[in-house]
């Protein structure tokens, strides 16, 4: 929302609590989710859903797994003509369906978009500066998105592949998991760059097997935001996959979301009913859930058959 009012958009950030809208407008501020960052004054706030009759444009920048029931409750109050974008990276848990799947389902009639690459929430709002990308299935509307969400310090590239954009945002975080893992268990920093590589390689077969650009893969969404996600701190998954390789699965997520942890199980599964080899997905989810230690599953990705890269 930052980023695009201070571009080319008029936004309204829409909470559920009006105490927030309240807030927001009397100290210029959203301490809750970014503390001590001010918000630019051309952004409006509201808690009331008639906002979203007129928007254009309606990002949905929300936790994967409440993706249907928002579609369901704010779906009626959306205008026809709006285009819906997630800025969500994950699937959803209980069908393994890509968000603009579920967005498809629950939308009918509505072009549905995904924005997705390097950029945690804090840099964007403190005007720090990254590239990111949103696909739609045209690039007509990938175009339209770009050009109206760009910000001064917020580029955004189009993309006709939503597949590989939204596959891109929700394998990294498991991936960034497993670097967790690494660093967390003291395993060293070649074994994290090894796991990039080789995470990226399993990406890319599951984006191709869905029906997504491997090419993708290797852009912002992909590589990109693995690089970032796998490297810095700030990332959630990445700190609960050192708490979990340090401490194992009691360790817990902290009361964060940590969107790796719903996409490792869910692509393990998704991947395993299509046949693809994700090896180091699988391992991350069978830690997760406490049916491998890290030791173990480290023996069975080492002692995998000798193939070409
Ligand atoms: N934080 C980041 O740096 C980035 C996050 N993302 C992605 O964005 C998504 C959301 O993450 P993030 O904002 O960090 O998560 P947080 O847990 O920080 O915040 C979740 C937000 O979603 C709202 N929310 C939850 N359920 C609903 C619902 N049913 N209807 C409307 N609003 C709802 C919450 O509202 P309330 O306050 O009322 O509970 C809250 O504002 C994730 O998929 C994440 O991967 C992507 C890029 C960067
Ligand atoms: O996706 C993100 C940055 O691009 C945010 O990552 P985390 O959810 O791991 O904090």
């Amino acid at each position: 929302a930052v980023a695009a009012a201070t571009g080319n958009a008029q936004v309204t950030l829409l909470a559920r609590r009006q105490e927030m809208v309240e807030e927001c407008y009397r100290t210029r501020r959203n301490d809750a989710f970014l503390p001590g960052i001010p918000l630019p004054a051309e952004l409006a706030f509201s808690s009331d859903t008639a906002a979203l009759m007129d928007a254009d444009i309606v990002l949905f920048a929300m936790p994967s797994q409440e993706h249907r029931a928002a579609a369901r409750s704010y779906g009626a109050r959306i205008g026809t003509d709006a285009t819906v974008v997630t800025c969500a990276k994950g699937m959803e848990q209980s069908t393994g369906r890509l968000l603009t799947d579920v967005l498809d389902e629950e939308l009918p009639g509505h072009k549905i978009g995904v924005l997705s690459g390097p950029g945690f929430a804090a840099d964007i709002a403190k005007g720090l500066p990254t590239a990111m990308v949103v696909a739609a299935r045209d690039s007509e509307t990938a175009t339209e998105l770009a050009e109206t969400l760009s910000g001064r310090t917020f580029r955004l590239y189009p993309s006709a592949d939503r597949i590989g954009v939204q596959l891109g945002g929700a394998l990294k975080n498991v991936l960034a998991i497993a670097c967790g893992i690494v660093e967390g268990a003291g395993l060293g920093d070649s074994a994290r760059a090894a796991l990039i590589s080789r995470g990226l390689a399993e990406m890319s077969r599951f984006v191709v097997a869905q029906g997504g650009e491997p090419d993708t893969v290797r852009g912002l969404s992909g590589l990109g935001d693995l690089v970032l996600t796998a490297t810095s701190h700030q990332s959630r998954n990445l700190r609960f996959g050192i708490a979990l390789g340090r401490d194992g699965p009691a360790s817990g997520q902290g009361g964060e979301l940590v969107e790796g942890a719903f996409a490792a199980s869910v692509a393990a599964r998704v991947a395993h009913d299509l046949g693809v080899d994700m090896p180091i997905t699988e391992a991350v989810a069978a830690i997760i859930d406490g049916r491998l230690d890290v030791r173990t599953a480290l023996e069975q990705l080492m002692s995998r058959p000798i193939t070409q890269e």
